[in-house]
């Protein structure tokens, strides 16, 4: 299949932040990819290196073949990144012909407006729209262009329910058409409504490349929650934390954790399971990784 993006060993540092470190990565043609890691993973950075916006400190970063320092190969992307700034006096209609007159064969606003569930606001200014139907827009303009590859960092950050589900759709429907993603997320469940593979970031490299339901068996760690005034040292602890007279502790395997637990004949009440926060499970996949390093 076709190659649109690649990185090779791409590392990129600023200053002394190490926010990439040799990520090589493929991004084939219909594909739909979720980027998926902790804040500060090197999420952004890789975007911004796919999109010409950072150049590599070493290593290679190719779009559609060539570079993406090419303003003529960038016409083929289009991207919405973690924060955006639409002039307030535009009016919504006004922004998308704005952006669409810098394309050959632009969408067209009534289509484009219609696809990202906005219809009803074209006529409204910016500065009149709420954070959720702002961050809409700047989503839905990325795909002004008819762009091959689009990359959206965070498309549905501070979005609800509804709004959300409207972006997906027009994300959704893009990718049906053959259009190819790559869109970053804090949120497995984002991630498992819209691709097929997902690629784990942390500490600037990529820890899994694999498809939505193997990372989804892979992040298994679990939150064993409990009332106790102290606790001894216990085997597989990833973490733990207190709060609220509550003793939190991730793990990846709570049977064997709350096994010692009784044994360690500490007093205990309240014993609760569930499964742990995508971050805490970065955790676990992190620490395994360095494990075998
Ligand atoms: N312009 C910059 N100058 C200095 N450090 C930077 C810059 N941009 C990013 N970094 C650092 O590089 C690392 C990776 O940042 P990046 O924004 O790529 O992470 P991210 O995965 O997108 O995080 P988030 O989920 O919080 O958006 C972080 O440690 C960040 O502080």
């Amino acid at each position: 299949m076709t190659v649109l993006a690649r990185a090779i060993e791409a590392t990129r540092q600023y200053g002394d932040v190490l926010a990439l470190d040799r990520v090589s990565l493929d991004i084939r043609a219909g594909e739909l990819v979720g980027l998926l890691g902790p804040n500060g993973a090197g999420k952004s950075t890789l975007i911004n290196l796919f999109a010409g916006l950072r150049r590599p400190t070493s290593g290679v970063v190719e779009l559609f073949g060539g570079s993406p320092l090419d303003p003529a190969i960038r016409r083929g992307i289009g991207v919405t990144p973690q924060e955006t700034g639409l002039p307030e006096s535009f009016r919504v209609g006004e922004i998308v012909d704005f952006v669409s007159a810098h394309f050959p064969e632009p969408v067209g606003r009534a289509e484009l407006l219609a696809r990202f569930g906005l219809s009803d606001l074209v006529k409204r200014q910016i500065g009149g729209l709420s954070g959720g139907q702002r961050r809409r827009l700047a989503v839905a303009l990325a795909f002004a262009g008819r762009p091959r590859l689009v990359f959206l960092d965070e498309p549905t950050t501070g979005l609800d329910v509804e709004a959300r589900r409207a972006l997906w759709d027009g994300i959704k429907a893009f990718h049906e058409d053959g259009g190819t993603v790559l869109l970053t997320s804090h949120y497995l469940e984002e991630i498992e409504a819209l691709a097929q593979r997902v690629v784990v970031v942390g500490n600037g490299r990529v820890l899994v490349d694999d498809t939505v339901p193997a990372v989804r068996g892979m992040v298994s760690a679990r939150r064993v929650s409990l009332v106790a005034e102290d606790l001894p040292e216990l085997p597989g602890v990833l973490g733990s934390e207190r709060a609220d007279g509550r003793i939190d502790l991730v793990t990846t395997d709570p049977d064997r954790l709350v096994v010692e637990l009784v044994r360690s004949r500490v007093p205990f009440s309240g014993l609760e399971i569930r499964p742990a926060t995508l971050e805490e499970a970065f955790l676990a996949i992190t620490s395994k990784e360095s494990a075998n390093v």
